[in-house]
């Protein structure tokens, strides 16, 4: 089986690489990106939820191509903001996104206010679209606050934002091995993992009673 990770985003991409390999017993599929068809642009995420925007990205991918494509929508949650930047995490210091100024705005957003009235969440919802039209999809959250300053620079994104108080470390100074085990997306990809397995190893169908 051929599944293409239909993201442009290239940290969600090595995150992705990453979970594949470390895999403890590999699937037979043959994991192919966006950098393989090049031709196809960004699309417009016009959904008003998580999972609406990453069917979007899916089907689109899949109908393109005719093989299976695997989404991510994901974003970041707010408590003080309502839920804010949410859908649009991307884009929430406007047009082109910039992951620099999106931090700059959050920084901003959030000044004064005290530690502990910073909790937020990463969401991260995966889409599978088949060809034949069948859609799938499984969800991961992680849970932490929100830092006073920049730390790390590993991962991507709100990640030299986003500290956990367990580590005590921010998602940029964890090491990408320990945030492919505790995030969002490491969350919902060991779901799709499962979902995978069964679509590719389907369970005999159960023995049933003889009818006398
Ligand atoms: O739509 P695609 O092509 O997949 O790429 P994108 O970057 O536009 O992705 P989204 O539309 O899902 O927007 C998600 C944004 O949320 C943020 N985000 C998502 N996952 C993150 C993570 O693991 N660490 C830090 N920030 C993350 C980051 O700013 C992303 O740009
Ligand atoms: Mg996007």
């Amino acid at each position: 089986m051929q599944i293409i990770i239909a993201t442009k985003n290239m940290g969600k991409v090595r995150e992705f690489e990453a979970m594949t390999e470390s895999q403890k017993a590999p699937l037979p599929i043959q994991w192919l990106s966006l950098r393989d068809f090049p031709e196809i642009g960004e699309i417009e995420e016009t959904g008003s939820t998580f999972r609406e925007n990453a069917l979007l990205k899916a089907q689109t991918v899949a109908n393109i191509t005719g093989l299976a494509a695997l989404s991510d929508d994901s974003g970041l949650q707010v408590d003080a903001l309502g839920g804010a930047p949410g859908i649009y995490s991307a884009r929430y210091a406007g047009e082109p996104k910039d992951d620099e100024r999106n931090n700059a705005k959050l920084l901003q957003e959030l000044q004064g206010l005290p530690f502990e009235q910073r909790t937020a969440r990463f969401i991260c919802v995966l889409a599978l679209a088949l060809p034949d039209g069948q859609k799938f999809f499984a969800e991961g959250a992680c849970h932490g606050f929100i830092a006073k300053e920049k730390a790390g620079d590993g991962g991507f994104g709100y990640d030299p934002l986003f500290y956990l108080p367990f580590y005590h470390k921010t998602m940029a100074q964890l090491s990408s091995t320990v945030k492919n085990s505790i995030s969002h997306r490491a969350s919902a990809m060991e779901k799709m993992f499962f979902l995978l397995r069964a679509l590719l190893f389907p369970e005999p169908e159960p023995m049933r009673k003889p009818n006398f």
